[in-house]
């Protein structure tokens, strides 16, 4: 009761003790209030004071930054964040060309970044130039090495490591390794066109896109690892490519974790374990298969071979470095290529005509399957023109390949850019701009055969130019060409279903193609 009234049971009503404890608890609700008030007080401050800044950052980037100039969407322009979202959900590719359609063929795209749909940036972006140092790698995209001791990876930004790395490795992409790796590829190749053969059965029906990836890495497995990965022989995926399936989603999460410093620092701790113990896992996979091929007593002509030899004597790389690029050849040289592949299969099979075209090209050239080789394949005019439309409509290579204008400044595409500025050519967006091409996102090889001045064939570097363009470029083309010649030569391919048509770039991305299944009839080509 005494408590009911706000008074102590110890204490007898009318004491100044009773008093005291009766006006405690209200004392202590008042203090608790305010205190509890202050805590509102100083949270709203700080969230005032918060969104203030962010305010006056959005209207920094968007009334006074030395980029303000460039058009773009306005929250891009204001903030990373927009870019960061698009770069997870897969669709940075179809924002890029929504843009470029838009605004023109520069966009500013974050506040420090502008991308590119014009011919000419490809040489002022990628191109050493005498007047300038180079536009070194984005290092937000390729994260330097914390020591200098530590193993260089020829796709990394240090621009003196990669120098020496691709001395060392231009030995095995000669036209001399070509030709002599030539026989292995055929055998791949081979094997694939045998394990796809239905047989008696006359009709099968396959996922091209899978068998795609099985032939592009057992080739790159090969020419790296000294070994195949089997994928052809077991109809089945190998382990180490069945993880690398993810790198790209690996890779998007690390790249926008990169734009915010120092986040990047804890990378470790924010990735999900199982992430990053796939990660070691494969690191671990690769490190075994590199140094298994090292050991080899062996002249095979691969990858290794002429690298090697070149490096007994010049001492170019470490065994870590050896280790880590072997990795970066077998996926470099097979995602791309599958990826080119499966965007030239879709492209054929929704368009009959030019699938028509190019068998007969490829049946009339021919009498005996065996006469298909990469040196014959290669003479194919209607075949290269496929291939260069093919690139040109699904680039593997998709979204920008990004660079830092130097701390100078540079003029790109005939405007100013301040230093620090990341800048990049978004191929998607590029191949598809109704500036660059008549019917941009038609399938029409024979703008590759008959010039048309509609066509600025300018803007198409499917490989890049410059110090870092594709090493493997004439070997991409050699397989690409023998594939579809094999194919085509040897069976007539239909969709499954016929109504499973659509544009390439509705597929997301993930710093790769996230490729869709190309479900298939093969049938044993009459007369073959
Ligand atoms: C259609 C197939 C291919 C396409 C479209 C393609 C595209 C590219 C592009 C655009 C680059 C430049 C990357 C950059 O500037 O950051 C590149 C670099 C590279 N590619 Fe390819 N590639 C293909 C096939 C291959 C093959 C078969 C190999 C063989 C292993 C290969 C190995 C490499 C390597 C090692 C680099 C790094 C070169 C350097 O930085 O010096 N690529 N590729």
């Amino acid at each position: 009761m005494a408590e009911r009234m706000g008074g102590c049971i110890s204490c007898s009503p009318g004491s100044r003790e009773f008093a005291l404890h009766r006006t405690a608890p209200l004392l202590n609700t008042a203090t608790n209030t305010w205190m509890g008030s202050s805590y509102v007080i100083k949270g709203a401050s700080a969230g005032i004071a918060l969104s203030l800044l962010v305010v006056l950052y959005a209207l920094y980037n968007i009334f006074l930054h030395p980029l303000r100039q460039y058009p773009g969407p306005l929250l891009w322009r204001a903030f990373r964040i927009p870019w960061v979202i698009s770069i997870h959900k897969g669709n940075v590719h179809r924002r890029m060309k929504e843009f470029h359609d838009k605004y023109g063929p520069v966009v500013r795209i974050a506040p420090n970044e502008l991308s590119y749909t014009d011919g000419r940036a490809w040489k002022d972006i990628y191109l050493n130039r005498a007047d300038l140092p180079v536009f070194p790698r984005n290092p937000a995209s390729v994260k330097k090495t914390d020591s200098p001791s530590d193993p260089q990876n020829i796709m990394g930004p240090d621009e003196d490591a990669h120098a020496r790395l691709r001395r060392a490795f231009a030995h095995s992409f000669s036209d001399k390794s070509l030709r002599d790796q030539a026989p292995t590829v055929e055998g791949y190749v081979d094997a694939f066109i045998k394990q796809i053969n239905p047989g008696a059965k006359k009709t099968s029906r396959i996922e091209l896109v899978t068998w795609l990836n099985y032939v592009s890495f057992d080739i790159s497995g090969d020419l790296s690892f000294g070994e195949s990965f089997d994928c052809i022989k077991n109809a089945q995926a190998h382990p180490w490519v069945e993880i690398s399936k993810d790198f790209g989603k690996g890779l998007a999460l690390v790249a926008s974790i990169n734009q915010y410093p120092p986040l990047d620092k804890y990378l470790g701790y924010i990735l999900p374990k199982n992430i990053v113990q796939r990660r070691l896992d494969h690191r671990a996979m690769s490190a075994a298969k590199a140094r298994k091929r090292l050991e080899m007593d062996t002249d095979r002509p691969d990858f290794v071979t002429p690298t090697k030899k070149y490096n007994d004597q010049k001492d170019a790389l470490s065994l870590a470095e050896w280790e880590l690029n072997m990795s970066t050849l077998v996926f470099a040289g097979s995602e791309t290529t599958w990826s080119a592949l499966s965007g030239i299969m879709r492209e054929l099979l929704q368009n009959r005509g030019v699938l028509h075209r190019l068998t007969r090209e490829i049946r009339s050239a021919f009498g005996e399957e065996d006469e298909i080789t990469i040196a014959s394949a290669g003479k194919l005019a209607y075949l290269n023109a496929v291939i260069g439309e093919g690139l040109r409509l699904a680039p593997p290579v998709v979204i920008g390949l990004p660079r830092v204008v130097p701390e100078m400044g540079a003029t790109v595409c005939g405007q100013w850019v301040p230093g620090g500025t990341y800048v990049a050519v978004h191929q998607f967006a590029a191949n598809r701009q109704a500036s660059n091409f008549h019917l941009p996102n038609s399938f029409i090889p024979e703008r590759f055969l008959e010039k048309d001045d509609r066509d600025d064939m300018s803007i198409l570097q499917p490989f890049n130019i410059g110090r870092h363009s594709c090493i493997g470029m004439k070997l991409a083309y050699a397989e690409m060409r023998l594939i579809l010649a094999r194919l085509l030569y040897a069976f007539d391919v239909v969709l499954d279903d016929p109504t499973d048509v659509w544009d390439w770039g509705e597929q997301d991305t993930f710093m790769f193609w996230d490729k869709r299944p190309l479900w298939v009839k093969v049938e044993r080509a009459g007369g073959v």
